[in-house]
């Protein structure tokens, strides 16, 4: 398939995800599926330009000043493209499978239409039922902060400290370039290309376990719980296992780290993952029915780990789909679920014992505003400062990102050049006796 042929199978895909609110990869899957001359490549390319054309949605639309699926894509090439209205205008010639040539309302847009007229949440390309959520989170910032969520993201991987140094796992993966993560010590980036990102499983660094996939941010959520070797932590809220597997590399596979996730099927790739990483010291704990497989930990936690289900704004450059299928009744139900949680892993957090609380969200409400509501609640849990939890985790450099609005560290696109994630410790500081009274 040529350039422009992408181009024309992009348009449909879009056209396909106007008409069925559902995830692209799907969209995608079944256009692949009704196309089976596409090969991988080709596949790769028109996926690329789908999700370009997601992450640019309102501005690409803005722009062009229509919402079709062929004006998405033709903003998109402009707006996370780069490209002049002379190249859009050659892939367009309307031969074979290229799309149709450009009208001459067309030319004149791509050429001289501008955003600087357009309201905050086009310019940041977030939904406009989240303007004053973005506004509360990021002031005058707040296009700024969605435009940089609406970038490509970079491959993020992280390094297992079980298996190797990061030097070792640079000069393992130096065919991809990678460079060390500027605020993760344990980090490696291999910037983004527009076009399939490395083919990580087929790496030997990968298979061997020396490498995870993992943004940096979420690398840094996990190091500022500080894991301690020999420390007994739950993971509450494991899924798949992306925190767990780096907090089971602090604890240098000593002590012991229990993994639970309410869905026990979000847990079945943490067991391959784990034999993959060496790391032997995660007891996976899988829900069953209304039993209490936990109750042997109450009170015995040195950390409690809350990774809460969220909106997932922080991670939008990864999944520019979602943006467009949040809804508020989504944001609602999290809300309920992320302040359940906090009530839930009291319990576990022994006297002493720290509390982390991490969202991928940048919405006051799922953070600050959470935590806040938790500690007035329960006094006996006191807030740890992003100067102690930074120094605490031996990245005192991080205390920079202490969160505007309270307590907490958060980080974004805009910020640290990382996904968008919330982090706050809290200590317990309940004495031993009041805890045994219950
Ligand atoms: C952000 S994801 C976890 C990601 C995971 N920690 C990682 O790093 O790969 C949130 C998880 O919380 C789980 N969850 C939601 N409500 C829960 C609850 N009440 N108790 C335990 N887990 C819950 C969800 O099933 C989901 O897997």
């Amino acid at each position: 398939m040529t350039p422009a042929a992408h181009i024309s199978a992009a348009i449909e895909v879009l056209a396909d995800l106007a008409q069925r609110r559902r995830p692209a990869a799907e969209a995608l899957k079944d256009w692949g599926a009704s196309h089976r001359f596409a090969g991988s490549k080709d596949r790769a390319a028109i996926a690329s330009l789908v999700f370009d054309a997601l992450r640019k949605l309102s501005s690409a639309r803005w722009i062009m000043g229509a919402e079709t699926p062929r004006a998405t894509m033709l903003g998109a090439l402009r707006e996370a493209r780069g490209l002049d209205v002379d190249a859009i205008a050659a892939l367009c010639s309307g031969e074979r499978h290229a799309p149709a040539p450009l009208t001459e309302e067309e030319r004149q847009r791509l050429d001289t239409a501008t955003l600087a007229d357009a309201p905050a949440h086009v310019r940041g390309d977030y939904p406009e039922w989240l303007t004053e959520r973005f506004a509360a989170a990021f002031g005058v910032q707040a296009a700024a902060e969605g435009a940089a969520l609406a970038t490509r993201a970079p491959v993020d991987l992280r390094v297992n400290i079980l298996k190797g140094s990061r030097e070792q796992a640079m000069a393992k993966l130096s065919h991809l370039n990678p460079s060390p993560t500027p605020l993760s010590p344990i980090g490696l980036r291999i910037e983004a290309g527009q076009g399939r990102g490395p083919a990580l499983p087929a790496e030997t660094a990968y298979v061997k376990g020396l490498v995870e996939p993992q943004d940096e941010a979420s690398q840094l959520a996990s190091l500022l719980c500080a894991a301690a070797p020999g420390e007994q932590v739950l993971d509450l809220c494991a899924g798949g296992g992306g925190k767990a597997l780096a907090l089971a590399g602090q604890m240098h596979n000593r002590g012991q780290l229990y993994a639970y996730d309410a869905d026990g099927r979000r847990l079945m790739p943490i067991h391959e993952r784990l034999e993959r990483a060496g790391a032997r010291n995660i007891q996976v704990r899988q829900p069953k029915g209304k039993a209490d497989v936990l109750s042997d930990l109450a009170g015995r936690c040195d950390l409690v780990l809350i990774d809460a289900p969220c909106t997932g704004v922080g991670a939008w450059r990864r999944h520019p789909d979602a943006k467009w299928r949040l809804a508020p009744g989504a944001l609602e139900l999290r809300l309920k679920e992320q302040a359940a949680l906090l009530e839930q892993a009291l319990r576990f957090v022994k006297p002493g014992g720290r509390l982390a609380y991490v969202t991928c969200s940048l919405l006051i409400d799922e953070n600050e505003v959470q935590v806040e509501a938790f500690l007035s609640a329960n006094p006996d849990f006191a807030a740890l400062s992003a100067q102690e939890t930074a120094e605490g985790a031996g990245l005192p450099d991080l205390a920079r990102f202490a969160s505007p609005h309270g307590r907490g560290i958060r980080l974004s696109p805009a910020t640290s050049r990382t996904d968008g994630f919330y982090v706050c410790l809290m200590r317990n500081s309940r004495p031993f006796s009041r805890f045994a009274e219950g």
